[in-house]
């Protein structure tokens, strides 16, 4: 297993190229599924979860695999098997999104169901009942979802509980093959849906009104490959800027998307950042500025994303000032709080709020990372933490982060990747 060793960190300069976004890349890819022919992605992040996906496609029986660097190709024509198995939907709750594409092209699907993880429950009702809406027959029998339809998915008027990334994604790719017009209405808004139907629609699929919260599909007979680069990555982005901040150093993100990060943004300038950007590209300083504490509430997008929520706690603790961090989309999504308090952060829990102390003097010590993002609040907490952090179960962090060292790296940090 691996593990992090971080020094502290000189205050972050230089500038950083953003890798395509884990969360766009995934559904992405399981979108070949309903293609007829072979596909071809561009800027798909080197990941563990990417390599996952592969994997899964592969044991589908389509032809998926890196090309050079950042690109993937599939052919998806030889898929004979309907089945993804336990084994790898227990290492990647994103694997329940070929259920759509596997019902909608081939009138049946056996998908693991997905397990709860370290940040909630996170159950696939919603995914269910929207196909269950288009005519699917579902039982959910021995830790499987079985999922059948007699010849074409229908279009339906589906009216969503609750805002869902993944359930959206899932219909809105059942509903590109169905026959009729699907409505999804309380649609997730995420820049990733977005890229999801631009890439659907690059196939021959007619999908409108993404990223807003009424999404109307007219379902096509066959969708063809293409070619589509995935949309940058915007967590990995926020993360880089926060790091910066935290530091007190001058980062430029390049090849970033600045028109997705709105909220978060806004956070890092009532923090004490000036942000500049451009079309691709995003530059923080935080040279000679004082770093204040900031109070935020996770939503869907537009609103504050959850996935940067421990990047902000650990800032928080260092920052100026009390600062109170509500999560409203996760149950159980502050475990990075008492690896940080064995930093020395002063954090207290109320209900879903983090309420930090700030100013706190963290100390370097072993941590143990617990999911992704909590992963990185340890490593950029680590930057500017005294003496030594190790940072273990790093796996969590190599799901979502391309070659996180070698690019903090290249800004001036000090992090080695050890192997025990
Ligand atoms: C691969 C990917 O893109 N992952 C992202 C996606 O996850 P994911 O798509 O799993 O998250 P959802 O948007 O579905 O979850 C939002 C909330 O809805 C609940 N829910 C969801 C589905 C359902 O059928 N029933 C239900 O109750 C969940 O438990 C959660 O409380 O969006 C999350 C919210 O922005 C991000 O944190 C994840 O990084
Ligand atoms: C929670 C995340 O991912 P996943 O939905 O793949 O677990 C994340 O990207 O922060």
């Amino acid at each position: 297993m691996d593990k992090l060793i971080i020094e502290t960190s000189p205050p972050l300069s230089g500038s950083v190229t953003i890798s395509g976004a884990k969360n766009a890349a995934l559904p992405i890819l399981m979108a070949s599924i309903l293609a007829d022919s072979t596909c071809y992605f561009d800027n798909v992040p080197v990941l563990r979860d990417i390599r996952t996906s592969l994997a899964l496609l592969s044991e589908l029986g389509a032809k998926a695999e890196r090309t050079d660097g950042q690109s993937v190709v599939i052919d998806p024509a030889s898929i004979n098997n309907f089945t993804a198995s336990y084994d790898l939907v227990k290492t990647m709750r994103a694997s329940i999104l070929v259920l759509g594409p596997l019902l909608a092209k081939f009138g049946q699907a056996n998908v693991s169901l997905p397990g709860g993880c370290a940040i909630g429950a996170r159950p696939v009702n919603l995914h269910l009942t929207g196909l269950e809406q288009m005519g699917a027959t579902i039982d959910v029998d021995a830790g499987f979802i079985r999922a059948s339809v007699n010849g074409r998915l229908q279009g339906a008027h589906i009216v969503m509980d609750i805002v869902s990334v993944g359930a959206t994604e899932n219909l809105m790719m059942a509903a590109s093959l169905a026959e009729g017009e699907t409505i999804i209405e309380n649609a997730a808004r995420e820049p990733e849906i977005v890229d999801l139907a631009n890439c659907l629609n690059a196939m021959g699929a007619k999908v409108m009104y993404a990223g807003t919260d009424r999404i109307v599909i007219q379902g096509v007979e066959s969708l063809q490959g293409c070619r589509y680069a995935v949309l940058p990555d915007r967590i990995e982005t926020g993360t880089f800027l926060v790091a910066a901040a935290m530091t007190g150093g001058h980062v430029r993100c390049e090849k970033a998307a600045p028109n997705t990060l709105d909220a978060v943004l806004d956070k890092l300038t009532k923090a004490g950042a000036v942000i500049t950007s451009g079309e691709d590209w995003i530059e923080l300083d935080m040279r000679g500025r004082t770093l204040k504490s900031v109070n935020i509430k996770t939503s869907p997008h537009p609103g504050f994303p959850t996935d940067m929520q421990a990047q902000f706690v650990a800032l928080n603790c260092v920052a100026e000032g009390v600062g109170v961090i509500t999560e409203n989309i996760f149950e159980n999504r502050f475990m990075h709080v008492p690896e940080l308090q064995r930093m020395g952060a002063k954090i207290t829990l109320e209900a879903n709020s983090a309420v930090c102390e700030g100013s706190s003097k963290l100390k370097g010590a072993q941590v143990m990372a617990t999911d992704l993002r909590a992963s990185a609040s340890l490593v950029i907490a680590g930057l500017v933490a005294q003496g030594q952090t190790v940072v273990d179960r790093i796996y969590h962090l190599d799901r979502g982060y391309e070659h996180i060292e070698a690019k903090l790296n290249g800004l001036g940090a000090n992090i080695k990747r050890v192997n025990y």
